[in-house]
């Protein structure tokens, strides 16, 4: 059966100016039901400002935005999204729970609703230590608590990991894979390709405020690099270029990288070896996202030279 249901997020042409700065450049994002988005680029890229925007905290310089079939920043439009952008202001001399006490109060959330977050978030045990004795990641995760208050439909997190050790950041990753499994529709963004990878459906990614390329991560996953280590490495992408085209072929870490039909190996070692280079490895790889990601952006800070000198 094949329903259509409307994406949650839809954003088109979406620009931010800040004077002469364009933070973000004509972005088109589409979020759908009960994903896991990652929003993935280098600090800087346009990230945080988008987010701002879908939030309502912002307003954009020009674009078209649609959150859950409204406005950004409407008060029914709010009501249904849970969202920690920026570091979460708590009363430090308050515990987890009274800090979550007050919020619940002022958003008019029953009482039972926070013992239901403080449990998803791992809080319980804590939830009466005052919220200045937490480490980086409690105080994270109760940010996320404060956000699940309203029993949100999508949950915006900027950066939720940063800062954390390598521990927090594995509780918050599967605290985030946790609430992408029960129908939530979750937005994250990220700086780190491993873990977009790790926890996400679909990944947007943004490069100076341009939104280079989306896609589906396990489809990415599934597909394959045919790695390459020869010498002299250059004539080697050449010949490659020359066979399957400049888009195929592209240097990465002292390899080639060629995207090519598998059962093509042995054809292309034979092209190689004939013109006089030494092939010293050939093997398939799962293309990762960080090679996807670095040739995108790559990509993209060029042809930006190109335009300057232009
Ligand atoms: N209020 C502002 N005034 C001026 N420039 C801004 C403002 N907010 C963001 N910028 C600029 O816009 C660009 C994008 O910033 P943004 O914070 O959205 O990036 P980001 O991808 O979230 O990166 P980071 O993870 O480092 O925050 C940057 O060049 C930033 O300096």
């Amino acid at each position: 059966m094949t329903t259509t249901v409307a994406p949650l997020v839809e954003v088109t042409g979406l620009t931010k100016r800040y004077g002469d700065t364009i933070a973000v450049d004509g972005v088109d994002l589409t979020v759908r039901p009960g994903e896991v988005y990652g929003f993935l680029g280098p600090n800087g890229a346009g990230k945080t400002t988008t987010l701002r925007i879908l939030t309502g905290l912002i307003s954009p310089s020009s674009g078209q935005v649609r959150v859950l079939g409204g406005r950004p920043g409407q008060s029914d439009v709010l009501r249904r999204i849970g969202s920690l952008i920026e570091a979460p202001a708590f009363y430090p001399y308050l515990s987890g729970l009274d800090n979550l006490h007050l919020l619940a109060e002022y958003a008019g959330v029953p009482r039972r609703r926070i013992d239901e977050v403080l449990e998803l978030v791992d809080l319980t045990s804590r939830a009466r230590d005052r919220f200045s004795t937490y480490s980086l990641g409690m105080k994270q995760r109760l940010g996320v608590a404060a956000a699940l208050l309203k029993d949100p439909e999508l949950v915006i997190l900027d950066e939720p990991t940063n800062g954390l050790d390598p521990a927090g950041m594995r509780d918050m990753r599967q605290l985030i894979r946790e609430l992408g499994t029960g129908g939530r529709t979750v937005l994250l963004s990220s700086h780190l390709l491993g873990e977009v990878q790790q926890i996400c459906d679909r990944v947007g990614i943004i490069s100076h405020g341009r939104m280079v390329a989306e896609h589906d991560v396990r489809e990415l996953s599934a597909q394959q690099d045919l790695v390459i280590s020869a010498k002299p490495l250059d004539k080697a992408e050449r010949i490659i270029a020359d066979l399957l085209g400049a888009d195929a072929v592209h240097a990465y870490d002292r390899t080639l990288r060629v995207q090519v039909d598998p059962a093509r190996t042995a054809e292309l070692n034979r092209h190689l070896v004939e013109a006089g280079i030494a092939v010293s490895e050939l093997r398939t790889t799962e293309r990762a996202l960080e090679d996807v990601f670095f040739q995108l952006t790559q990509n993209d800070l060029i042809q930006e030279e190109k335009t300057d000198v232009g």
